[in-house]
């Protein structure tokens, strides 16, 4: 299937596109990396446009797959970046999805270890819902790899495996990280925080979490279970605690393979592509030009696209 036999993504260029598409919709979910900031930069006219929702009272959460950080750090980051008024039940990265997972659906009773590769996000989702993580940012997995090092015994007591981005990735983790998927024939849960490729902060494409989670999944040869983007597990979950109706709802995001694919399964109204993070137009263009199986190319076309979230503000004024 090509462009040609499918759905023509709209470009918004013009006041009349943007107002209506604020029009529209009553509920936004945002992505955040790429389409709220690279890293540490906002992306210019971001803010003034969900000033702008706030004035008009709609209604928006945040769904990131950068499992690094907690709830109540981002609560910190949007402070932090100028924005008022957002709140933790406002955000869902994936450290907190797969914190909720393991509760909620994969009944694993509190007080239990589990086992983290990744960053102190999952650390501390873990611990506010009442497990005690072990690995993580524990400073004695940054010593060199020894294959007698005593945190190579495994810990019977360990329940399930969280896996997510780190930036301390090294042999000593995930050779450990790897005992415990193998332990048990294989029986603990493997949870993996997202599957994206790279991220896109201020100047680089950088690895993410998806890249340590598909490692894992390669060495123990065995699957995981996805808690982020684009599980419809996860958009229930939103629209259960948000109380958004489906048909009043858009996804904008930077990403086809999680962000839009996330929106057209979940069956929103509406999925909006920016460009300002890990999607480049040429690589769109070239997406829409290749033939891959209809339902795959079907479930990543957004309905509309735009330059920036930032430029809707620019538009309407
Ligand atoms: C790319 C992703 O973050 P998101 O774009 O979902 O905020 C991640 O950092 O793995
Ligand atoms: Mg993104």
């Amino acid at each position: 299937m090509t462009v040609s036999e499918s759905i023509i993504p709209t470009e918004i260029t013009s006041k009349e596109q943007a107002q209506k598409l604020i029009d529209e919709h009553d509920n936004f979910l945002f992505d955040c990396d790429g389409v709220i900031w690279l890293d540490e930069k906002l992306i210019p006219g971001v803010l003034q446009t969900i000033e702008y929702l706030n004035s008009k009272n709609k209604r928006y959460v945040f769904v990131t797959n950068n499992s690094s950080k907690s709830r109540q750090d981002y609560v910190e980051k949007f402070e932090r970046l100028g924005f008022k008024g957002i709140t933790k039940d406002m955000i869902y990265p994936t450290c907190y999805a797969a914190a909720f997972n393991l509760k909620e659906h994969l009944k694993v009773p509190e007080g239990s270890k589990i086992w983290v590769l990744g960053d102190s996000g999952i650390e501390d989702e873990l611990r506010e819902a009442k497990y005690i993580p072990v690995g993580g940012t524990d400073p004695r997995l940054n010593e060199p790899f020894d294959p007698h090092h005593e945190l190579l015994k495994v810990d019977p007591d360990v329940r399930a495996v969280v896996v997510g981005s780190t930036k301390d990735f090294n042999y000593m983790r995930i050779a450990l990280t790897l005992q415990y998927l193998l332990h048990d024939n294989k029986g603990i849960p493997f949870v993996g925080a997202n599957i994206d490729r790279s991220y896109p902060s201020d100047g680089l494409i950088l690895p993410a979490g998806g890249s340590v989670v598909n490692y894992m999944q390669y060495t123990a040869d065995r699957d995981f279970i996805n808690v982020g983007k684009p599980s419809t597990t996860l958009l229930d979950v939103i629209l259960e605690h948000s109380k958004f109706e489906k048909e009043k709802t858009i996804m904008v995001g930077d990403t086809l393979y999680t962000d839009i694919k996330f929106g057209i399964d979940g069956q929103l109204a509406n999925s909006l592509l920016v460009l300002s993070g890990g999607t480049t137009k040429r690589y769109f263009d070239s997406f829409l030009t290749t033939s891959y199986k209809e339902e795959e190319t079907r479930s990543m076309t957004p309905l509309c696209y735009i330059e920036s979230f930032g430029d809707i503000i620019d538009l309407i004024n």
